[in-house]
C-alpha cells in the first residue's frame, strides 16, 4: 500500500534567525528530499509556514506583527513569495505543486471537511505535492488554526496519513527548553500520550523569534496525529535528508506510537474538526463514566453550563477545574441544559415539557481527548 507523508516545517527552519531571509538551502535540500519520496512511491504534503516570516523579511520589517490586520496583510506578501519559491525549485525537480490555502471553517461545516478531504486525494492521485497553509489573509481571529502544528496533525488526521515529520530549530524533544536549560534531557521516544504526562515535559509558548508556539503546540498537534493513527516524529529542520533515513529505520528526532486503534474518521470530525461552542463542567462521577466505563453523559452529571449553543452543537466536557476530558454533539441547547443539569433523565420530560433524548451526549457522538 502506497504511504502518505505529511512533512510540516515551521518559520525558525525556513529562515535565517538573523535576517529573516529564506534559508535557501535548506528549503532546496527540503524539495529534494521530497522529490526523492515521491520517486520511491510516498505520497507527500508539505504543510509550509513562513508567509509571516517572509513577508517580513520582504517589506522589511524587524519583529512579528502583533496587530491582527498588519499580520494579514504581510501574511499575504508572503504567502505568494514563497509559493514561487516552492514553485520554482519543484518545477527544476519536474514535480507539480499546488497551494492549498485552508481556514478553520472549511473543516467545520462535515459536507466541507469531506469536500477537503476529496481534493487532498485527487491531487495526491495525480502525483501532485499539495504546500498548505493557514489561510492568514482571511482568517477570522476566533476561527483560526492559530498554528501549523495542529493544522498538520489535521491534515495527516484528515487524510489519514501513515507518517507526520514536525521540522523545527531543534533536534527532538527535552524534558525542557534547550535554550534556557541546557541540561535538559533528549526524549527519543513516546510510547503514548499517558507517558507524556509521566515525563513532565517542561514546554513554555515561547518559540523561537519567528515561530509560534515553540513545543506546546507541536505536543499537541502530536497528541491529535497519534491519536489518528498517524506515527510523529519531530526533527529537525535544517537536515530534511533525514526524514528517508528515519523512514528507514534510524533512530532520529522524537517518535511519538500511533495509537494502536485510531479513533473513527467521524469522531476526529467532532473532536477536530469542529469548534466547541461551549464548556460542560461534570462532576466526578460523570467524569469516571465517560473516561473510565465509555457511557453517554447524562443530565444528572453536569454541574455548570457555559456558552450558548444548539442541539448537534460541539462542545467541551471538562471536569470540576475546567480540564477538558472529552468533547461532543449534545442533544439539548445550552438554553435546555441550564434547567434539566443536574436532574435525573427522568426528570427531563416534566422539566422541559416534552420528552427528549435520554443523554445529552450520546456515546457514540461523544470522544475523549
Ligand atoms: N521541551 C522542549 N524541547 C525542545 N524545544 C523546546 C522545548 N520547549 C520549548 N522549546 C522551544 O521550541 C522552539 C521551537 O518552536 P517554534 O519556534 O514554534 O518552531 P517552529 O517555527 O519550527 O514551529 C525551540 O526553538 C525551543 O526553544
Ligand atoms: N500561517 C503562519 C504560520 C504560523 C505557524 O505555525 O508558524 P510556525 O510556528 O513557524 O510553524 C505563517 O505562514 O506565517
Amino acid at each position: 500500500m502506497t504511504k502518505t507523508i505529511v512533512v510540516k516545517i515551521g518559520t525558525s527552519s525556513l529562515t535565517q534567525p538573523e535576517t529573516g531571509q529564506l534559508a535557501l538551502s535548506t528549503i532546496a535540500t527540503l524539495a529534494e528530499t521530497l522529490c526523492d519520496l515521491r520517486r520511491q512511491g510516498y505520497k507527500v504534503i508539505l504543510v509550509s509556514s513562513g508567509a509571516v516570516g517572509v513577508g517580513c523579511a520582504r517589506l522589511g520589517l524587524t519583529q512579528r506583527p502583533k496587530a491582527i490586520a498588519l499580520k494579514q496583510a504581510v501574511a499575504a506578501v508572503g504567502q505568494g513569495r514563497l509559493i514561487r519559491v516552492y514553485d520554482d525549485l519543484f518545477t527544476t525537480l519536474q514535480q507539480p505543486i499546488a497551494q492549498v490555502l485552508l481556514s478553520r471553517k472549511d473543516l467545520v461545516e462535515r459536507s466541507h471537511y469531506l469536500n477537503v478531504y476529496n481534493t487532498f486525494r485527487e491531487l495526491l492521485e495525480l502525483g501532485v505535492i499539495p504546500v498548505v497553509n493557514e489561510n492568514d489573509t482571511v482568517a477570522v481571529e476566533e476561527l483560526k488554526f492559530g498554528d501549523n502544528d495542529t493544522l498538520s496533525a489535521l491534515v495527516a488526521s484528515l487524510v489519514k496519513a501513515d507518517w507526520l515529520f514536525l521540522l523545527t530549530d531543534v533536534d527532538r524533544l527535552y524534558s525542557a527548553d534547550p535554550r534556557s536549560v541546557p541540561d535538559a534531557q533528549p526524549i527519543a521516544l513516546v510510547s503514548n500520550i499517558k507517558e507524556l504526562a509521566e515525563l513532565q515535559v517542561q514546554t513554555g509558548t515561547q518559540g523561537s523569534q519567528w515561530g509560534t508556539g515553540g513545543m506546546v503546540t507541536k505536543i499537541s498537534a502530536a497528541r491529535i496525529a497519534i491519536a489518528a493513527g498517524v506515527r510523529t516524529v519531530i526533527a529537525q529542520g535544517r537536515y530534511p535528508h533525514n526524514i528517508e533515513k528515519i523512514l528507514q529505520g534510524e533512530a532520529i528526532g522524537t517518535h511519538f506510537e500511533p495509537q494502536p486503534e485510531p479513533t473513527s474518521a467521524r469522531k476526529r470530525w467532532i473532536a477536530y474538526g469542529l469548534v466547541p461552542a461551549g464548556k460542560l463542567y461534570l462532576d466526578e462521577g460523570a467524569v469516571l463514566a465517560i473516561s473510565g466505563s465509555g457511557k453517554s453523559l447524562l443530565g444528572a452529571g453536569i454541574t455548570v453550563v457555559e456558552g450558548e449553543f444548539d442541539t448537534q452543537d460541539a462542545v467541551q466536557l471538562c471536569d470540576k477545574n475546567g480540564h477538558e476530558i472529552a468533547r461532543g454533539l449534545v442533544n439539548y441547547s445550552s438554553s435546555e441544559l441550564q434547567k434539566i443539569r443536574g436532574r435525573r433523565s427522568s426528570e427531563i420530560a416534566a422539566i422541559l415539557g416534552y420528552v427528549g433524548a435520554e443523554t445529552v451526549v450520546h456515546r457514540d457522538n461523544l470522544v475523549l481527548t
